[in-house]
């Protein structure tokens, strides 16, 4: 057990840039989430705490030691690779008890070494599978096997890139429920990397949201879902994506192009005559066309017309023109048709205010408040 700080992390591949000045301090126990895109450097800032980067700059801190230029093997910390190795002549039990009969993890009695790795297995939903070989499972259950490898080893931190990236849909959410029970258990310190952003709501004690080989914002699930710092992790969790809508400033009035969606802004908004509107597509609730007219402003109500109605499983996601500008929402109402009048509510605290416009100089706008409780559509 024991906590992980990175001091000003870098990383570069030739002229390459792949990470930069990454400061984080990750708590004993915590199961912390690094979510970006691909290339982002996730895989890079997983090789630089195990000590895999040649050149890394910064510092990593280990339990309060300073590990930075120690040998992989003097950290102590356990790394799954997205792509994972078993031996194919070894059962799943001999392949998850390998690491515990190298020595370098102490010694392990034969009862010691079943103890854990039925731990692990049953954990993971592979206890039935610890006589078959590799050749005889499922990708799915490789997968697991290969991330039960990684976490019968006792270590001080585990690093684990992707791991249920190679399962379906399904198994993924059985395996997520799964892995938070194992990490709420073994309380030991976890570094996950992920680009799905539901598996980061799902795991992370906090989320660290990393583009370009940099942290723009960590914060609890809560905190980047209810504000993000700017459109980027706005739009990086959830789907559909976050609805930007550009508006002029006038006297504290934000008004969208077209004139359709008034709201009044927080006074924290900087001088600039642009903002983006940031809505949620489930945030809008559809209110149905005989609504009352707005109720004194106690939401943002916006009244529009589906254009497009499109199927997602059992709800369904509607474009909805609002005075010219189109309005994602998702309703598990079956009955709403393309050409429908539709009224859309959203509480005030849930229209995200970003300063800027999205071909500002930096493509990514920052977020400076929720709306204040007036407006509407016209
Ligand atoms: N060995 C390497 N040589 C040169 N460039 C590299 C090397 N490894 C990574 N990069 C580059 O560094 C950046 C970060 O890569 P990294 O693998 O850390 O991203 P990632 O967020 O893990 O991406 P993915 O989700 O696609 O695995 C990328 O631009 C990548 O192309």
């Amino acid at each position: 057990m024991s906590s992980l700080e990175l001091r000003g992390l870098g990383a570069r591949y030739g002229r390459k840039t792949a990470l930069s000045g990454l400061d984080v301090e990750v708590a004993d126990g915590e199961f912390f989430v690094v979510l970006g895109p691909s290339g982002a450097g996730k895989t890079t800032t997983l090789k630089c705490v195990a000590g895999l980067v040649d050149g890394a700059t910064g510092q990593v801190v280990i339990g309060g030691r300073d590990m930075t230029g120690a040998e992989p093997y003097e950290r102590n910390v356990a790394m799954a690779f997205e792509s994972y190795a078993l031996y194919p002549q070894r059962t799943v039990e001999q392949n998850l008890a390998s690491p515990l009969r190298s020595g370098r993890l102490g010694v392990w009695t034969p009862e010691q070494r079943r103890a854990r790795v039925a731990d692990v297995t049953r954990t993971l939903g592979i206890d039935h599978l610890l006589g078959r070989y590799p050749r005889e499972l499922s990708n799915g259950q490789r997968q697991r096997t290969a991330l039960g490898r990684v976490l019968v080893r006792p270590a001080d931190v585990y690093l684990l890139d992707e791991p249920l990236s190679h399962l379906d849909a399904k198994l993924r959410a059985t395996m997520r429920a799964e892995l938070k029970q194992l990490s709420g258990m073994a309380r030991t310190t976890t570094v996950y990397v992920t680009h799905d952003y539901q598996e980061a709501l799902a795991l992370g004690d906090r989320i660290g949201v990393l583009r370009e080989g940099r942290l723009v914002q960590v914060g609890t699930p809560a905190q980047v879902w209810d504000t993000p710092a700017d459109t980027f992790v706005a739009r990086s969790l959830g789907q559909p994506e976050t609805n930007l809508l550009e508006a002029r400033v006038h006297a504290g009035l934000a008004t969208t192009d077209g004139g359709g969606i008034t709201v009044a802004l927080p006074g924290t908004v900087p001088d600039t005559d642009r903002v983006l509107l940031g809505l949620r597509p489930r945030d809008l609730r559809l209110l149905g066309p005989s609504a009352p007219r707005e109720d004194a402003g106690r939401e943002l109500v916006l009244r529009g017309r589906v254009v497009l109605v499109e199927r997602l499983g059992r709800s369904r996601e509607l474009s909805v023109d609002v005075s010219g500008r189109t309005v994602i929402t998702v309703t598990d109402d079956p009955r709403v048709r393309e050409g429908d009048d539709v009224t859309l509510a959203v509480g005030w605290d849930r229209v995200h205010v970003f300063a800027g416009r999205a071909e500002d100089r930096s493509p990514y706008a920052p977020r400076v408040g929720g709306a204040l409780p007036v407006g509407g559509t016209r």
